[in-house]
């Protein structure tokens, strides 16, 4: 299967000897939607921005298209999207005169009304860039990586900033583009976003990859928890299960990777007894919680491999 995108155990040190990839390998295939995810300063731009082509990397190999994106810059930019954190356009300029500019500087650039039409900016060429709110901002940058009709599309952060609607619309974008085979890499502080537009995702921590696969793989690689109260008298003590159960007062946590057999061993448990368990609640993990867990790790360890889901 051909990779539209592969990096192995790529660095990045800034000047002043700070780390920030550190040693992080990823594949995203042609025509998938991939999502990076990680806390503030994680490393998601820093590796974003090695994949295309704007800074060579320390350490470590990536490809674009089958291309290293720095040294063959020339053969890889005009096949390629990029929509950074910040535009940058000059703010005096109208939409239409962004457009205009930056469509001169693509080859083969799909016609203006075209592109603003995919991010519903149509009606707006007129108005100048200082004019329009934020949201509309973020959509212009998206037209404008749209305009060479790149294979593969760069994403940092696309929908900071957009109201619910215009995020859903984007996400409408972004999948239309990936049904007609555009490969789409993008950074995403969304959680909901991530779950609902990635083919798979990665979460990265301090420089590094420590999850990853499909949102649903992903997701089942956490504990399920089930939370309940004991009556006064009753000790945790007492509970039936093999499990690793946490007393919080008297609320009972328990993590669970089978939580079917486990949920209905303290059903029973409790009919038997005659144990009401206030409170009960049972769910599944969710992203959020993969996610937080991650995040709330201090230690440097490196990525542990059986956390790593792949295909
Ligand atoms: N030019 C630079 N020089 C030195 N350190 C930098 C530079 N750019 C970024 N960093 C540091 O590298 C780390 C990773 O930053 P990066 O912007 O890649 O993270 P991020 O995951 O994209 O964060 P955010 O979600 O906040 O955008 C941060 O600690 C940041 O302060």
């Amino acid at each position: 299967m051909t990779h539209a995108i592969e990096a192995t155990d790529l660095r990045r040190t800034y000047a002043g000897g700070f780390e920030a990839v550190r040693g992080l390998s990823l594949s995203v295939t042609r025509g998938e939607i991939f999502a990076l995810l990680g806390t503030n300063g994680a490393g998601k731009t820093s590796t974003v921005e090695l994949l295309e082509g704007l800074a060579a990397p320390t350490g470590g190999t990536a490809r674009v298209l089958g291309h290293d994106p720095y040294r063959e810059r020339a053969v890889v930019r005009p096949r390629i999207g990029v929509m950074l954190q910040e535009g940058g356009f000059p703010s005096d300029l109208t939409v239409a005169e962004t457009v205009r500019m930056w469509a001169g500087c693509t080859s083969g650039a799909r016609p203006a009304a075209e592109a603003l039409g995919a991010v519903g900016l149509t009606g707006r060429e007129k108005v100048r860039i200082k004019q329009l709110s934020g949201g509309e901002r973020r959509r212009l940058d998206l037209a404008c990586a749209l305009l060479g009709r790149p294979e593969v599309l760069f994403l940092d952060e696309p929908t900071t900033g957009l109201d619910a609607e215009g995020r859903r619309d984007t996400w409408e974008l972004v999948r239309a583009l990936r049904d007609q085979g555009t490969t789409v890499l993008l950074t995403t502080h969304y959680l909901e976003e991530a779950e609902t537009l990635a083919d798979r995702l990665a979460i990265m921590h301090r420089g590094r990859i420590v999850l990853s696969g499909t949102p649903a793989e992903v997701t089942a690689a956490q504990p399920a928890r089930i939370r309940f109260a004991l009556p006064d008298g009753v000790p945790a003590a007492r509970l039936p299960l093999a499990l690793r159960a946490a007393e919080d007062g008297d609320r009972i946590e328990i993590r669970t990777h089978a939580l079917q057999d486990d949920l209905t061993a303290l059903l029973d448990w409790a009919r038997d007894h005659g144990v009401r368990l206030d409170g009960l609640d049972a769910r599944s993990a969710s992203l959020e919680e993969a996610f937080l867990d991650i995040a709330s790790r201090t230690e440097d360890a490196p990525a542990d491999p059986k956390e790593t889901v792949t295909r």
